[in-house]
């Protein structure tokens, strides 16, 4: 039988595009991983609270993962529901896990970073003007919020324990915690200390810390856990927060502090890896 290749419908795959998705968010990855002091959590200069790894397994582990969030760009452009979403993010997980050697570095990044690239590939193809965080509340968020709780996984038991709602519930909501009070903390940064880019990062941590209910400080330190690393970052910024003088050796000191305490804000890191995409996100398509 011939086939008529002219008469069948063109499969679009806008390649150019998810990959700059793929890029930006690898990108957000390292930025996150690059910034000092933050409370507890592993950079360049150290491991903080974490024994079992440092930061050549988190450059292993966004390489693996990078070329996942074009395919979750190119899932959203073709309207993908939440399961094809999840087969992706699964995937990326399995990635992450096989580079690291096991280590969970980037789970609650792949979730957030892979749902924001599938609503820019959605809304590319939609030839909408929404926002990213708006089209993952509105087109996937009724399917997160119908997604069993994982009792096993440490968000899911903290969930089951203390009703914190963690990394889904954010998602179902559109990012209301990354999007109003960590995009704005990373942009007064900026104003605040305007040639000195990592110090804005820190801005936007501390904000992030002090306003989230972290699953990974209630998994560790449970609701006293959390309530410290809240005050002392509240604290940080009640004090002028990075346009302090002595802003540095205050956040080194809260470091300090939580890596005694052996808390890990992974929610917040992961936040700070989110707001560096947003804020690039108007760059790739609208
Ligand atoms: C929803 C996820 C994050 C699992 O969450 P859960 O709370 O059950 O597990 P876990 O403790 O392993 O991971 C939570 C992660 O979220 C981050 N986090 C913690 N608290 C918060 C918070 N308040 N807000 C945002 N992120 C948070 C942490 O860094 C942590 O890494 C996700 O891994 C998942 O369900 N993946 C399945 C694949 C999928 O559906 N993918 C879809 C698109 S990629
Ligand atoms: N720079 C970073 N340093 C530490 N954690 C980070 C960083 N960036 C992101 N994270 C997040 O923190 C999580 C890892 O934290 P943690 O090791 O406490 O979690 P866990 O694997 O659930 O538990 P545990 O190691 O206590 O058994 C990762 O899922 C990751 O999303």
């Amino acid at each position: 039988m011939k086939i008529n290749v002219v008469a069948q419908p063109a499969f679009h795959l806008p390649l150019a595009d998810a990959q700059a998705v793929a890029l930006v968010a690898g990108e957000a990855l390292l930025r996150e991983v690059m910034t000092w002091p933050k409370p507890g959590l592993v950079s360049h200069i150290d491991n903080g609270s974490h024994t079992d790894m440092d930061m050549g397994i988190f450059l292993k582990s966004a390489q693996a993962i990078t070329p996942f969030f074009g395919m979750l760009f190119l899932a959203g452009y073709h309207r993908a529901g939440l399961p094809k979403l999840r087969s992706i993010g699964l995937a990326a997980e399995q990635a992450m896990l096989t580079a690291t050697g096991g280590i969970n570095t980037h789970r609650g990044a792949i979730w957030g970073l892979g749902l924001l690239s599938a609503a820019i590939g959605w809304r590319t193809s939609q030839r909408s003007s929404a926002s990213s965080c708006d089209i993952v509340r509105s087109v996937w968020g009724h399917e997160i919020r119908a997604t069993p709780n994982n009792s096993r996984s440490h968000g899911g038991q903290a969930k089951q324990r203390y009703g914190a709602g963690g990394a889904r519930e954010e998602a179902q909501l559109g990012f209301p915690i990354i999007r109003h009070i960590g995009l704005p903390a990373l942009r007064l940064g900026r104003i605040m200390r305007p040639n000195d880019e990592g110090a804005a990062r820190v801005q936007c941590c501390m904000a992030l810390i002090a306003a989230m209910e972290d699953t990974n400080l209630l998994h560790r330190g449970g609701p006293e856990g959390l309530i410290f690393a809240r005050r002392l970052a509240g604290e940080f910024l009640m004090s002028g927060g990075i346009a302090a003088p002595d802003w540095k050796i205050r956040a080194a000191s809260i470091h300090g502090r939580f890596t005694e305490k052996k808390l890990s804000p992974g929610g917040a890191a992961d936040g700070l890896a989110l707001c560096l995409f947003l804020d690039r996100e108007r760059s790739l398509t609208s």
